[in-house]
């Protein structure tokens, strides 16, 4: 057990789903693994164990934002040696040309939290997807003729952002969409040495105010999930 997951040592696979809402892993644990077992309920954030494929994978729920991620990520890296970290979550689009349920793998995460900045005192790191995981992930988009957008999104502390200069100058930056928790997540891979990526599908468009409804938020993006479980099953 470790402070926030109640498993037990063995009970979570090396290889690991992250969608930031407890309800989407449990949704794709009865979805899309077999026989899954719950192992954790600790503060309600479901962590699941089962097979895809024959090969063994969890998922864990991992809430909202960067301290609650870098909790649950350390300890799983820390406490359970997972290798493969692989989030599966939603985003606010900032490209004209980025539309609502495309899909979108992070090839890096610039952000407005302090804590690299803490971290590196000062001094600004790069948070940066493993290669492996992002080629395979796009290898199997590519396959199943599935557009996916790669490129570099931005983890902001804030939701309801009120600087819209601040999006704008993202956006002319090349950023393709907002989130609150990969920049976090691959910090803490690259200190632990071990691979993440994030598969994000845009759930919203911050620049149009089209949206997709909570429930879809939490139980559709199925194309995501099988993208990132058939890249889970490989390393
Ligand atoms: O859908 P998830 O994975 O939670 O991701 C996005 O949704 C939440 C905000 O609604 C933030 O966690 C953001 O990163
Ligand atoms: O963090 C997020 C997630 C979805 N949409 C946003 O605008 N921000």
């Amino acid at each position: 057990m470790s402070v926030h997951i109640g498993a037990n040592e063995n009970e979570i696979a090396e290889s690991i789903l992250l969608p930031g809402d407890p309800l989407r892993a449990k949704f794709i644990a009865e979805k899309f693994l077999e026989n899954p077992k719950c192992y954790n309920e600790v503060r309600g954030m479901l962590g699941y164990t089962g097979t895809y494929k024959g090969k063994r994978v969890s998922v864990q729920g991992t809430g909202m934002g960067i301290p609650s991620i870098s909790i649950y990520a350390q300890e799983l890296m820390q406490s359970y040696g997972v290798k493969n970290l692989i989030r599966v979550g939603t985003c606010g689009a900032i490209q004209e040309d980025v539309k609502v349920r495309d899909l979108i793998i992070a090839m890096s995460a610039s952000t407005d939290s302090a804590v690299n900045k803490i971290r590196f005192k000062g001094i600004d790191f790069a948070p940066t997807a493993n290669f492996d995981l992002l080629k395979a992930a796009y290898d199997i988009a590519v396959q199943r003729n599935k557009q996916v957008n790669v490129g570099s999104v931005f983890t902001s502390d804030t939701f309801y952002n009120e600087d819209k200069e601040a999006v704008q100058n993202w956006a002319k930056h090349g950023i393709l969409a907002l989130e609150m928790e990969t920049a976090a997540l691959y910090t803490l891979a690259a200190k632990f040495g071990v691979k993440a990526l994030s598969i994000l599908t845009v759930s919203d468009h911050v620049l149009t105010g089209e949206e997709t409804s909570a429930e879809e938020r939490q139980k559709t993006f199925g194309e995501m999930v099988e993208i990132a479980l058939d890249t889970a099953i490989q390393f």
